[in-house]
């Protein structure tokens, strides 16, 4: 479904931070990404969330190249891609309805429409009683729900999640990547980038390691009950 090959990447004039980067996400797959701090994880997602190009490689999204795509055609792409951020980034002056709303009112659905998939997807992640609460009154745990609400309301192809569980305690952790799991079960081919070898081993997904813009690829282990 998404293919690299031999990606490179620089930022401006500087040194390759991705060198010689190859992997595939298959339709449906999971995998974390991990890797110590400044190895490349944000910037090798920036180049799945579509808001940089490598610098040199292939790169293949749904069956298309990236390097001969039309004009106009990255947008298309863009929107089957759900993102979320450690940072949430969600709009502060919104109720987490209306912030889960968004993508659906800009796509032009209907009000009811839109009613209905904003509870039944708020309801999905435990926040049937937070709906029309403002991120500032909102929990970390239950920010970063929204934003996940947020992210997969469109049904993207594709979910990318850059350290979702950073600000949040060990249990939301945990609850967290449940939803994330959940939602792959559902279909959804799914990328988490996490600091957290121990999520890594009760998940027990494929590993992408990064390493001083180096990748290796680790097959997934026996699920971890951390409470066994
Ligand atoms: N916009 C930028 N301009 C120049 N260099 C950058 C930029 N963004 C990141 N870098 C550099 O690229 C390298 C990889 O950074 P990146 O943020 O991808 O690492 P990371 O693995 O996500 O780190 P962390 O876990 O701390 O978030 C680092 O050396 C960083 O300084």
């Amino acid at each position: 479904m998404i293919s690299f090959e031999n990606v490179g990447m620089r930022y401006g004039m500087g040194n390759e931070v991705l060198t010689d980067v190859n992997f595939s996400l298959d339709r449906g797959s999971f995998h974390f990404l991990v890797g110590p701090s400044g190895a490349g994880k944000t910037t090798l997602l920036k180049l799945l969330y579509l808001t940089h190009r490598p610098s040199r490689g292939l790169v293949n999204f749904f069956g298309k190249d990236l390097v001969s795509l039309e004009r106009g055609a990255l947008p298309r792409i863009r929107r089957r891609i759900g993102v979320v951020f450690q940072d949430y980034r969600l709009l502060d002056h919104m109720t987490a309805f209306e912030n889960v709303a968004l993508p659906l009112r800009i796509q032009g659905a209907k009000r009811a429409q839109i009613a209905d998939h904003v509870e039944e997807l708020l309801c999905w992640v435990g926040l049937e009683g937070r709906m029309h609460a403002r991120p500032a009154t909102l929990s970390g745990g239950e920010k970063q729900r929204v934003a996940i609400a947020r992210a997969i309301i469109n049904k993207p192809d594709l979910l990318v999640a850059d350290e979702p569980t950073g600000n949040v305690d060990s249990e939301m952790s945990r609850r967290l990547m449940h939803l994330f799991v959940a939602l792959n079960k559902e279909g959804t081919t799914t990328i988490v980038a996490t600091h957290d070898e121990g999520l890594v081993r009760a998940v027990g997904a494929p590993v992408l390691r990064l390493d001083k813009g180096t990748l290796t690829h680790e097959p997934g282990g026996k699920p971890v009950d951390p409470g066994a």
